[in-house]
C-alpha cells in the first residue's frame, strides 16, 4: 500500500527529510576521562522511511538518538527536525517540539498504570490540549489490533500488547518522526515480531518516519535501511537489509574489535 501523504506532515512544510544531523559531535567528560561518543556524524532520515541504527555496545547509538530527538544537546554540530534547527529553540520551544513533532517508544513501555489503554494512547494529545482526530485514532488503534482492549489497564495487558499501546501513543499525534530505543528489547520473539510488523506497517501504510536503535539483526531486517556506527563514527549503511546480511556486518565489527 502506498503512503497517505495527506495523513502526515499536514501541519508542517516538508523537505523530504524528517530529521538530519550535520557534523554532530558529543563529548562526555574532560581530560583523562573524556569520551568522544559521537564524532562529526552527518545523517539524514528520509520521510516515510524505517531506519535501524546498529553497532557494538558503546559505539554511540543511544547518544545519536538522544541528540537527534532533542533529549540531549550536542557538543558541536547541528540537528534539525523537518526544517527546524534545534539550536535555535529555547527550552520551552524544545519541549513543545518534542511533544508535538516527535514520538517515542522505549524498551520499558512507560505507560501510566492507572490509565486505560485508550487514555494512555491519547495522553500526549490531552497534555498538548489537542482533541484526537477520531478517524485517525480508529485507524491507528485498529492497525495495532487494540480495538477490543481499549478499556484495559496496562496490568491487564501482555508485554506485547502494552508495547502496541506505546506504538499507538507514538503514532496518534502524527509526529514528524518516531524514535524507538530497543522497542522490542523486553519482548519475546513473537510479540517483538508483531510490534516490528506494526512499526513497518506505520511506515508503509501511514507514511510514518521511524528510527530505531537495536542490537537485534532480526529486528533490523524489518527496516528499509540500516546504518552502522562504530566508535562514534558512521561506518556503513545497508538498504533492504536481511538479518543474515546484517549479522555478517556485525560479525566483522566483532572480529575488528578483537584484533585491534
Ligand atoms: N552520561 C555519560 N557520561 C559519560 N560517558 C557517557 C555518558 N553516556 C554515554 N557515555 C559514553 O559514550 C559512549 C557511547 O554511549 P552510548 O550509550 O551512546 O552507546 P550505545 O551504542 O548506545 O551502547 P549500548 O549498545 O551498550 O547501549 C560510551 O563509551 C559511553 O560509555
Amino acid at each position: 500500500m502506498t503512503a497517505d501523504p495527506l495523513a502526515l506532515h499536514a501541519l508542517h512544510p516538508t523537505t523530504g527529510i524528517a530529521a538530519a544531523t550535520t557534523d554532530l559531535s558529543k563529548v562526555y567528560g574532560s581530560g583523562d576521562t573524556q569520551v568522544v561518543a559521537l564524532d562529526r556524524v552527518g545523517i539524514a532520515f528520509r520521510e516515510g522511511e524505517f531506519t535501524a541504527i546498529m553497532g557494538p555496545s558503546g559505539c554511540g547509538k543511544s547518544t545519536l538518538m538522544h541528540c537527534a530527538a532533542g533529549l540531549d544537546s550536542p557538543t558541536s554540530g547541528s540537528v534539525r527536525i523537518g526544517t527546524t534547527e534545534l539550536s535555535t529553540l529555547n527550552d520551552r520551544q524544545l519541549t513543545e517540539l518534542r511533544r508535538d513533532r516527535i514520538g517515542f517508544i522505549f524498551q520499558a513501555f512507560n505507560l501510566l498504570p492507572t490509565l486505560t489503554a485508550l487514555e494512555n494512547i491519547t495522553l500526549p494529545l490531552a497534555i498538548a490540549g489537542r482533541r484526537p482526530d477520531r478517524q485517525w485514532l480508529d485507524r491507528v488503534v485498529s492497525m495495532v489490533g487494540l480495538s477490543r482492549r481499549l478499556d484495559h489497564r496496562p496490568a491487564q495487558l501482555s508485554g506485547g500488547q502494552q508495547q502496541r499501546v506505546a506504538v499507538a501513543r507514538a503514532l496518534v499525534s502524527r509526529p514528524a518522526i518516531i524514535f524507538g530505543d530497543e522497542p522490542t528489547g523486553n519482548l519475546d520473539s513473537r510479540a517483538g515480531a508483531e510490534v516490528l510488523g506494526f512499526l513497518r506497517d506505520s511506515v508503509r501504510e501511514l507514511g510514518q518516519t521511524v528510527v530505531m536503535v537495536t542490537h537485534d539483526p532480526v529486528a533490523a531486517g524489518y527496516a528499509d535501511r540500516v546504518v552502522f556506527l562504530s566508535d562514534g563514527h558512521l561506518v556503513d549503511e545497508m538498504t533492504r537489509p536481511t538479518p543474515d546480511r546484517v549479522l555478517d556486518v556485525m560479525k566483522n565489527f566483532d572480529t575488528r574489535s578483537r584484533t585491534s
